[in-house]
């Protein structure tokens, strides 16, 4: 699938499909849904009309123009149509390889004892299948009993096996991807039409495209421009006719046309698929077009420290003993807080023991009951068969779990602890019941490029908060080496949903990512909520964008494009509307000068004649909208700065750009076209 999301827009299938769809989509009751576009296809008939029954309207003479002027209407509409055709093009695609993913899959379900082949269409939520090495996994669930090794790549396009297991964050499955060893079971959590597959297939399909709030305020202002613009051409013929010059239809339907707004009109709808398929493309699932508008104007990022702004697989580094205790001691306590700590932590402290030669007394371990790391606790550990309580943790989750059992705090705890921390470390303490045995030394790394990357953020208004659950020291030294604007330390998932509501209070928009269930309501409250494909099914439910990739720190280029989304739709309205303008002074001159041969003087444009200067602007209007198709589709050129700064620098390139560009363009046709005529 990565490779076909790959492909370019441009490829020649995708070309060809849109290009047939383009001619269907003149079905009136489709064109209506764009009015700017409806009032030229409306043209297109009125001057064909003229052109077949020429004796009807008295056009017996002007045959060869209208049917000209036919022609470059009905290609008018035809690029618009086409734009919006290419958009879709590869999203049609991608969702035809989705569908086709989806109807091979057969399901063993759990029934009674034993177990039943059904099509996965019958699966509702709660039932429980069985999925073997090789299978599919007919559809989104959980797994409740055993490991497996999974193929996603029919949705990441991402071809490394990834590993889900019954109980934590990594229980979620996908419906459509690949068991690829050993088998589990799993409980079903959506309904048909409601999978994760599905709602895919909808989205690069446009189905349920919506329009988004700026979308249905720019649409407005065009229907308005357009709505005025006919009344003035309407009213113009009896007007003129009263002064006894006589307009010709075919010349007023090329004047209303060249002056509403037919290029914005025409790649509208496109600017906003292909956003929406830049997104794609960059593998996150945007759940609607609202949701990437929202990233383009996002004021405040909130991010995880570990693992977004640092690598995240914090390694056991060393382990400092205090109090005078033996180091061996200290080591083996280290190791037995971490025998049954899957986490990439707990698992390092074992890893260091391995390394560093160090022995522990593993039989002391078995038969306690694990104490799972939490956030909510900051700790994790045993509680051993022979009473004794075995902890790590933030040091001061453990100092106060060893002070409210009356234990005391050696005083070189403090010092070690804060050593590590301004180094960027983050120190555990090791504990059992009341003793503080030392400190384990886990060392992370900030991501390379992350501080240019917050320099960008800054540069755009962006304000970035980091929230971690490591110890205040920790946080400001990451803070301040990776340039982040704020942190928030020995912050519990919930504390997210405090910092989102307070931001949004103030008017703020919010982004934010995450993958557990505990993020949530975060998720869903913050305007922007990236949620991790790897994460849970509830945050993925409660979040209005999914990274297939698992790549928290996305957010930051996702929140790029949704910027150029909302800067491309700009330029593009700026330049159609200034462009439009400076069609009046080829087209409003000639208009005259057909009924009124002595006003020549106002061919400011020295065009050839009259007839060739209308049908120049025409011609003009046309070809403007495919040689836009490109830029609407890839997106305006952009550099991180702040708005003001953007609207200035918009205007002066694509405002007197606009402006300029006929002039010349309507120059060159004319003196082609009065070659021809
Ligand atoms: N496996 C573990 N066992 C015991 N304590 C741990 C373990 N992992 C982390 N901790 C402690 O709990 C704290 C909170 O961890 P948590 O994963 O919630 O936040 P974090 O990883 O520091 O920050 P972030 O929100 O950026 O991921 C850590 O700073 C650390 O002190
Ligand atoms: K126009
Ligand atoms: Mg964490």
């Amino acid at each position: 699938m990565n490779e076909r999301r790959k492909k370019s827009m441009f490829s020649g299938p995708l070309v060809a499909q849109a290009l047939k769809a383009s001619v269907i989509k003149l079905n009136p009751a489709v064109m209506m849904k764009n009015p700017v576009m409806f009032v030229v296809e409306v043209g297109t008939v009125i001057v064909l009309l003229m052109t077949v029954f020429p004796g009807y309207f008295d056009a017996k003479d002007r045959i060869g123009f209208n049917l000209t002027v036919f022609v470059i209407l009905l290609v008018t509409v035809l690029f618009a149509n086409f734009a919006e055709a290419l958009a879709e093009g590869r999203g049609k695609a991608q969702a035809d390889t989705l569908k086709r993913t989806k109807k091979e899959i057969t399901a063993n379900k759990v029934v009674g004892g034993g177990v039943k082949t059904v099509p996965s269409t019958e699966l509702r939520k709660g039932d429980i299948v069985v999925v073997s090495q090789g299978e599919m996994i007919p559809g989104d669930g959980e797994v409740i009993e055993g490991l497996a090794s999974v193929d996603e790549s029919a949705i990441t396009g991402e071809s490394a096996p990834v590993i889900k297991e019954a109980g934590g964050d990594f229980n979620s499955v996908t419906g459509g991807t690949r068991v690829i060893s050993d088998h589990i079971k799993v409980r079903i959590t959506s309904d048909p039409g409601e999978t994760f597959i599905d709602r895919m297939i909808a989205l690069v399909e446009g189905a349920k495209r919506q329009k988004t709030p700026n979308e249905i305020a720019l649409s407005t202002l065009l229907i308005s421009l357009t709505l005025i613009f006919l009344i003035v051409v309407v009213t113009l013929g009896p007007i003129a006719s009263y002064v006894d010059i006589n307009l010709e239809i075919p010349v007023l339907i090329a004047l209303l046309v060249c002056l509403i707004p037919t290029t914005i009109g025409g790649l509208l709808s496109a600017i906003g698929i292909a956003g929406m398929d830049r997104v794609t493309q960059f593998n996150v699932l945007a759940m609607s077009g609202k949701a990437v508008e929202a990233a383009g104007d996002i004021n405040t990022m909130i991010l995880d420290k570990t693992g977004t702004i640092t690598f995240g697989n914090r390694m056991a580094s060393e382990i400092v003993p205090v109090g005078g205790i033996d180091m061996d001691e200290t080591a083996a306590w280290a190791a037995i807080s971490s025998m049954q700590d899957e986490t990439p932590e707990g698992r390092s402290v074992l890893e260091w023991m391995k390394k560093n030669g160090k022995a522990y007394d593993a039989a002391l371990g078995e038969g306690g009951s694990f104490v799972e790391f939490k956030a909510e606790t900051r700790m994790s550990g045993i509680d051993l068969k022979d009473g004794r309580k075995v902890r790590k943790g933030a040091v001061d989750a453990i100092r106060k779990w060893v002070s409210a059992q009356g234990g005391t705090i050696p005083e070189d705890l403090d010092r070690q602890a804060h050593r590590i921390a301004t180094e960027g470390g983050t120190p555990l303490a090791v504990a059992v019941d009341k003793k503080i045995y030392g400190v384990i030394y886990l060392k992370d790394t900030v991501k390379p490029g992350m501080r240019e990357r917050f320099d960008q953020l800054r540069a755009m208004g962006i304000k970035t908060i980091m929230c971690t659950g490591d110890n205040p020291l920790t946080a400001a030294t990451i803070a301040r080496e990776a340039g982040v604007d704020d942190f928030i330390a020995e912050s519990k998932p919930e504390d997210k949903i405090a910092v989102i509501r307070k931001e949004q209070a103030e008017g703020k928009l919010v982004a934010m990512t995450g993958d557990g269930t505990n993020d949530a309501p975060a998720l869903a409250q913050a305007d922007v909520g990236l949620a991790m494909n790897s994460g849970t099914a509830a945050a993925k439910e409660a979040a209005n964008m999914v990274d297939l990739d698992s790549d928290p720190s996305k957010i930051i280029e996702v929140v790029a494009i949704g910027k150029q989304l909302l800067m491309t739709r700009g330029a593009l309205t700026t330049f159609s509307i200034a462009n439009d303008i400076a069609k009046y002074f080829a087209i409003i001159p000639a208009m005259f000068m057909l009924a009124i041969p002595e006003m020549e003087v106002l061919n400011v444009m020295k065009l050839g004649s009259p007839l060739s200067a209308v049908l120049s602007a025409l011609i003009f209007n046309a070809i403007i909208i495919p040689l836009l198709i490109p830029l609407a589709m890839k997106g305006v050129a952009y550099r991180p700065m702040s708005a003001s700064r953007l609207l200035s620098r918009n205007l002066l390139i694509y405002g007197l750009g606009g402006v300029i560009a006929p002039f010349i363009g309507i120059k060159l046709i004319d003196l082609l076209v009065h070659l021809w005529i």
